[in-house]
């Protein structure tokens, strides 16, 4: 099985849910608890890309550079990214995003228009930025059309090349055909990027891994425009659980959702109620109702309730075992002070 890399793009897909309107210090933070949870490459700006913050989209609490700064004042190892829409992006503005910190680029054309995005991957790769192709509304064309785009990419000099299911709207079939075709024509790494719109954001995703994609998209909590995107804290679950290697840290990524970014959506009036915890029940095969059980326990003892909720899976607990989770909150309480 390949590896899988990350890109969380919750600073700039996420911006539309927001109104473009994330603060440096959220942009700071939620850096850093992206790189602390092991994100390959974060995305940063206007929700519309490079210098969209216009009457057209909507203007943005802050310009992209200063964004892009604040970010990378927090990064030494995730790569910070932009999104360039030719024709609303310029390179002039992508040299001041490299200024400012960013070190790799997405190019993103219409799926049929790859070639209006040439002079931009050619500026990008001359100025030693890491690039890729991204073509959006992917569902709008057939594989054959979107093979031949993603070869120009390609021949372009990007390093990655993405169908981008910009509608939400691809069935699993349809993401199976447009991967394995890119796949098996393109000599470069294949990537996906997922709405939510169909409720198929993460099933998508593991189809497209299954059928080769190594770059996959995803958001903090689900967050991005119109249903949101993969939710990046599902997407390492499910990657752990079916033993791909990447480099996410599952409890980190949980953490960044919960400690950072969460509270900052509800200071921006988005009243979010995390309910991350539930996660860890599928990701470790226990009875749903346990976990108001296992939250009381955990705040009883001082806990990690997703702690408490791993052991249960360990020791394989059932329905009618709740008494046990007092016993393993305890335990686990126990261990801590020691
Ligand atoms: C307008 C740019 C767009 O939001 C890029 C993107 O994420 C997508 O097409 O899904
Ligand atoms: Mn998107």
């Amino acid at each position: 099985m390949s590896k899988i890399f990350l890109t969380d793009t919750t600073l700039r897909d996420g911006s539309h849910t927001v109104s473009h309107q994330f603060t440096l210090e959220d942009a700071a933070q939620i850096a850093g608890g992206l790189e602390a949870a092991g994100i390959d490459i974060i995305e940063i700006g206007h929700g519309d890309g490079l210098i969209g913050s216009t009457i057209n989209y909507g203007f943005g609490r802050h310009d992209d550079f200063s964004l892009i700064s604040a970010a990378a004042s927090q990064l030494t190892k995730s790569k910070l990214a932009v999104l360039l829409l030719p024709g609303i992006g310029t390179v002039e503005a992508l040299k001041m995003a490299q200024k400012a910190g960013a070190k790799a680029v997405r190019i993103a054309t219409h799926v049929t228009e790859a070639d209006m995005g040439e002079e931009h991957v050619k500026a990008a790769k001359d100025m030693g930025l890491f690039v890729v192709g991204f073509l959006m509304m992917a569902h709008m064309t057939d594989a054959e059309r979107l093979t031949e785009e993603a070869l120009k990419f390609e021949s372009y000099g990007a390093d990655v090349v993405y169908a981008t299911d910009s509608g939400g709207a691809m069935l699993p079939e349809d993401v199976f055909e447009k991967i394995s075709s890119l796949k098996k024509n393109l000599k470069i790494p294949v990537g996906h990027h997922a709405h939510n719109n169909l409720g198929l954001a993460v099933s998508n995703s593991l189809t497209a891994i299954e059928a080769g994609a190594t770059y996959i998209d995803g958001c903090l909590s689900g967050l991005g425009a119109g249903a949101g995107n993969t939710p990046t804290e599902s997407l390492i679950a499910v990657l752990n659980k079916m033993g791909y290697e990447h480099n996410g840290d599952l409890y980190k990524a949980i953490d960044a959702s919960e400690k950072i970014l969460i509270p900052s959506l509800n200071n921006k009036g988005l009243k979010v109620n995390s309910q991350l915890d539930a996660m860890i029940l599928g990701y470790a095969g226990v009875y749903s109702s346990f976990l108001l059980h296992a939250r009381r326990a955990g705040q009883r003892f001082g806990v990690d309730v997703r702690d408490i909720l791993m052991e249960a899976g360990r020791r394989k607990a059932v329905g009618g075992q709740e008494d046990w989770l007092i016993e393993i909150a305890v335990e686990l309480a126990n261990q801590k002070s020691k």
